[in-house]
């Protein structure tokens, strides 16, 4: 793509073309995505919804260069992840994505700010000390940067595994259901602190969940059924994502539920 080009069209933090994911073979064959093209927008915040089954999983999965495809492209800003060996995979998932997890992944034997840098460490890269502070800033626990994880609340865990997923200033955080194992008004931090960091600094969020609540954080939500990209819905409301949502237990007593993909 041309410098001209990249000015003029949006820029994609990460996105698929004609994404499929087989599983299986035969009798036991689950398409989990059946031709998805999306583009994740740089300095935005998405959220992935869908009925259970959907190919949520798999979509960030592949997105984010956990997963291969079984035909289709996923791109991390241009680089197609099929043309990488493993070792570059790994490398460019280190250096460019950040993950979120419901299960906060954080080293139980390392503090606070450790866990923060430790991605950042193992790559041998400098620390961005003004980017670092920041960071603190926004999840506000610089006291308790010396205490290790069981020493925090659930909530301030998974704050502190989203300043560890945006400290190396990656190209675009995937965040897998970053608020199931939270209660509401913890999930509802986590979620702010994910929206505010987005807006403030011009980050990439692309986050799965069940949840409207926590998808009305999100700039626009994508929904999935059935492999399939069905719709998308920008600055959504709880409310309208639940509508949404209600339609596909409709839908799915009609002609759609007929595709037989998972039957
Ligand atoms: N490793 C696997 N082997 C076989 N089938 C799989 C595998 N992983 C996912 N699937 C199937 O692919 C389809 C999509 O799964 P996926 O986990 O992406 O859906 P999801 O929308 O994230 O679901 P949920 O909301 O329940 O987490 C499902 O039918 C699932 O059973």
């Amino acid at each position: 793509m041309s410098a001209a080009t990249a000015h003029t069209a949006t820029t994609h933090a990460a996105r698929v073309v004609d994404a499929v994911k087989v599983y299986g073979r035969g009798d036991t064959e689950v398409r989990a995505l059946d031709g998805v093209s999306v583009g994740f927008p740089a300095g935005r915040f998405t959220a992935i919804m869908g009925p259970s089954g959907s190919g949520k999983s798999t979509l960030m999965h592949s997105a984010a260069g956990l997963d291969t495809l079984t035909s289709g492209s996923a791109l991390i800003g241009d680089t197609d992840l099929s043309t990488l060996d493993d070792r570059r995979l790994t490398l460019l998932r280190r250096e460019r994505v950040g993950f979120v997890f419901q299960a906060f992944n954080l080293i139980p034997t390392l503090t606070v700010a450790e866990n923060i840098t430790l991605p950042a460490d193992l790559a041998g890269d400098p620390r961005d000390d003004e980017w670092y502070e920041a960071l603190i800033d926004v999840i506000g626990l610089r006291d308790r940067l010396h205490h290790r994880p069981g020493e925090l609340s659930g909530g301030q865990q998974q704050r502190v595994a989203v300043a560890r997923a945006f400290a190396g200033s990656p190209d675009v955080v995937f965040a897998d259901e970053p608020t199931g194992n939270l209660d509401s008004r913890s999930g509802e931090e986590v979620l702010r602190l994910l929206g505010s960091t987005v807006r403030r600094t011009n980050r990439t969020v692309v986050m799965v969940t069940h949840d409207p609540l926590a998808a009305a954080h999100a700039d626009e939500v994508l929904f999935l059924a059935d492999g399939r990209l069905v719709d998308r819905m920008p600055d959504p409301t709880a409310e309208r994502v639940l509508d949404r949502l209600k339609a596909f237990d409709t839908e799915a007593a009609g002609p759609a539920a007929s595709r037989g993909a998972r039957a």
